[in-house]
């Protein structure tokens, strides 16, 4: 990492390298809470409005004025309710000549059992080697944390503040951000009207030490296909061979989306995919990935395609089939013989920009309805497209781009890696398209830190150095501003 230039910055990165072992702390008490938003049951959302309430009270410490926003209750489909963690309103400043920052971020996480494969306990932030092993340290408290560090160094030296900050915290991220449009919507000309733009960290670099700018995420539709026979299943011995099998019917169906080299099969589907120009592919030779690593810290024997350029453009800028599941098959070890009557499939297709979500519906559904009017089985087949999520895209050439990669030359000495992320944050474009103001993905964390997976982090570098960084960005955003 370079030396920041003589001023303000200089002690506050001084002063985040000093306090350390604090923010890790805080760190420590934030992973401690167990605020997993995908399983439904009421003990962990206490835990969640715990959290909710830790975090607000952190805000308040900064001096914030934070707004606890009610969010309803989360209807089950047993009948039962659940409330929704508040989501937080937090502002700190409110100067007409600086530029107003906005961070989105959340405190949920994803389920974590140590049994399921942690070398230790989930919930207990662990030091090893430098890393900070714990559900959430990466996704998504570790970048929160990071913002605030950045903000309360500031504070701590009584140095001004470069920009006016706000908070957007929810905690129903991984569970489909349940009320949070709708609040958006709401607070498009309250909390929203004075925003400039809007910082997401909640991804990560491509790469263990080079930091990375995302300007664009895929989206995502996801398809259920059902095949009834009936709603009991059957013993193959006294059914098997008199009739259409729901099981043989939904393979074919499946089986009939992509080809081995990963190619959608469903036409018409790479139609509106906009082609790849000249500038976007030297974008791509530009980024620093080294493929033998992370086809091995991926633990993948090979991959479809054997270019850096290929790969990239396939995770991030063509659309991608997945298969994910079948409800209702017989999955259990065991050599039952049974024949289930009635299964649901499982897909869906990530997308990309110019694919339109409606036209993709229609595409899919035709097809399946081709395919399974081929095999003139007598089983009723249904095709629902269950999530629709669209892809968000930036215009890098917004201020916060520039100033995000200045900040970027600042604390690491390097540039960043121009990336987009083949997955979704759908509250990006909802964002973008609602307040109408620019959004920016600025990641801390690095590609091994495992995301909803086992062992999750968040390197100690990437967190202390990431508060610094959120510093910098203050300070550059205010820097444009007044050029504006
Ligand atoms: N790096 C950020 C990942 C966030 C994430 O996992 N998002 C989900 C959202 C989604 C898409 N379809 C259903 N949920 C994802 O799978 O991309
Ligand atoms: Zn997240
Ligand atoms: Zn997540």
């Amino acid at each position: 990492a370079s030396t920041p230039p003589p001023g303000p910055l200089e002690k506050v990165f001084q002063y985040i390298d000093l306090h350390q072992d604090e923010f890790v702390q805080t760190l420590k008490e934030w992973v401690a809470v167990e605020s997993d938003s995908v399983q439904p049951v009421p003990r962990l959302r206490r835990e969640l409005l715990r959290m909710a309430g830790l975090a607000a009270d952190r805000l308040r410490g900064l001096g914030a004025r934070v707004a606890s926003v009610d969010a309803g209750f989360q209807q089950l489909s047993d009948g039962q309710t659940l409330p929704i963690p508040p989501i937080l309103l937090a502002e700190l400043g409110s100067d007409p000549k600086k530029p107003t920052v906005c961070f989105y971020g959340h405190l949920d996480v994803q389920p974590a059992r140590q049994e399921d494969g942690w070398l230790t306990d989930p919930y207990t932030l662990t030091e090893v080697d430098g890393k900070l092993y714990g559900r959430g340290t990466t996704d998504n408290k570790g970048p929160v944390l990071a913002w605030i560090n950045a903000v309360s160094a500031f504070k701590a030296l009584d140095e001004d503040l470069p920009v006016n900050i706000k908070f957007l915290i929810e905690g129903m991220e991984e569970s489909g951000s349940l009320a949070l449009e709708e609040l958006v919507r709401k607070e498009k000309s309250g909390f929203f009207s004075s925003v400039d733009c809007i910082v997401i960290s909640d991804n990560l670099w491509i790469s263990r030490r080079k930091p990375a700018l995302i300007y664009g995420t895929r989206g995502n539709s996801y398809f259920t296909v059902e095949v009834k026979c009936r709603d009991q299943d059957f013993h193959s011995g006294t059914f098997g061979g008199i009739l259409n099998e729901p099981m043989a019917d939904l393979v074919a169906l499946l089986g009939s989306l992509v080809d081995a080299s990963g190619r959608i099969l469903v036409p018409g589907i790479y139609g509106h995919v906009a082609p790849v120009t000249e500038e976007e592919k030297r974008v791509y030779e530009a980024i620093d990935l080294d493929m033998e690593e992370y086809r091995n810290s991926s633990q993948v024997k090979k991959f479809l395609f054997d270019t850096k350029e290929e790969l990239l453009m396939h995770l991030w800028r063509y659309p991608s089939l997945s298969i994910h599941g079948i409800e209702g098959a017989f999955h259990e070890p065991g050599a039952k013989t049974v024949i289930p009557g009635r299964v649901i499939g499982k897909f869906s297709i990530r997308l990309v920009p110019h694919m339109d979500m409606s036209v993709v519906e229609t595409q899919v559904k035709q097809h399946l309805e081709y395919i399974f009017s081929k095999r003139n089985s007598s089983n009723q087949m249904t095709v629902s497209m269950a999530l629709g999520l669209h892809p968000w895209i930036a215009n890098i050439s917004d201020h916060q781009y520039l100033a995000a990669k200045r900040a970027i030359k600042t604390v690491f000495g390097t540039e960043p890696d121009m990336i987009r992320d083949g997955s979704t944050i759908p509250i990006a474009k909802i964002l973008q398209d609602t307040t109408q103001k620019s959004v920016i993905m600025l990641p801390l964390g690095a590609v091994d830190d495992g995301e909803h997976s086992q062992n999750e982090k968040i390197n100690r570098w990437n967190y202390i150095e990431g508060s610094k960084l959120f510093a910098a960005f203050f300070l550059e955003m205010a820097k444009l501003h007044s050029s504006w």
